[in-house]
């Protein structure tokens, strides 16, 4: 599976106008992205492994609508705080942070849409992003260079895991090194292309949309033996309001409502040591 890049420009930061029109193109290729690449991808595999006798009558020239449509089988065709010692740490952080607010705002809405939800129903429950209301951090990721003579035995540069909250903006420097797993469980590389924002989407929202927007599990791989490069990226972990209440937006019971807050804290404690039962 490839990821897809999406173009954000109709909609960028700081545009005071976007027609319907774009905003509904835009729409749709966000949830195309999120969804619909890997319905295409598990069809299209089904159909594939399926015996020669039954895709031939569906290769390509025996439809009359279009003479390009249809299976052409192998062999036919020739063709990723400190204030003090760092100047303006704080403040390029703070307004970095606060960008990172609206655009995710933007991806929330975009992706409410794309479920034929009312626009504002992820947004309404992130109204304090940036208060003590909200847990959406901002974390600056480093991986020093790696000494291959020192590495221990399994060592990953952050191992397998998908995020806790709505949705993650990763930015990521040129090295590389991010894997996300697609729906067949294989770990694809993701591509670090400069200008673009990786969105990730993460747990609670995957109970939120009761398993149609599903989280990615991704994780960072050390660079092969005798490479020492590093890697840097910076995530902005969104979550909505602690107090929010996460419901399946489908009025199903797939996953029973928990307050956000709880399921982070959970989640710190799975990740830090303590283990708690969530359901
Ligand atoms: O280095 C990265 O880009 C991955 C970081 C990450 O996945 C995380 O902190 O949750
Ligand atoms: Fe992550």
């Amino acid at each position: 599976m490839s990821i897809p890049v999406l173009d954000f420009s109709a909609y960028e930061l700081g545009k005071a106008n976007v027609s319907d029109a774009d905003l509904e193109k835009l729409t749709k290729e966000l949830r195309k992205a999120f969804i619909e690449v890997e319905k295409v991808m598990s069809v299209s595999k089904k159909f594939f492994s399926l015996p020669e006798n039954k895709k031939k009558p569906f290769s390509r020239g025996s439809f009359s609508c279009n003479v390009n449509h249809g299976w052409v089988s192998l062999e036919t065709e020739r063709h990723n705080w400190p204030s003090e010692g760092v100047d303006d740490f704080q403040d390029a952080q703070v307004k970095f942070f606060h960008r990172c607010k609206e655009l995710a705002l933007k991806v929330l809405r975009l992706m409410a849409v794309g479920l034929g939800l009312d626009s504002e129903v992820f947004v309404n429950e992130h109204k304090h992003i940036g208060s003590h209301m909200n847990a959406t951090s901002l974390r600056s990721l480093y991986y020093p260079p790696v000494d291959s003579t020192r590495v221990k035995e399994n060592q990953v540069r952050c191992g397998e895991h998908s995020d806790y909250g709505s949705i993650t903006l990763l930015f990521q420097s040129t090295e590389g090194g991010l894997q996300v797993q697609n729906r067949a469980e294989e770990f694809v590389s993701a591509p670090c292309i400069p200008g673009t924002v990786l969105v990730n989407i993460a747990d609670l929202m995957q109970r939120w949309t009761s398993d149609v927007y599903v989280s990615v599990v991704h994780r960072v791989l050390l660079p092969p033996a005798g490479v020492s490069r590093t890697r840097q990226s910076l995530a902005f972990f969104v979550q909505p309001d602690d107090e929010s209440v996460i419901t399946c937006c489908d009025g199903s019971d797939k996953y029973p409502p928990i307050k956000s807050v709880d399921y982070l804290l959970s989640r710190f404690n799975d990740t830090y040591g303590k283990k708690t039962n969530l359901v």
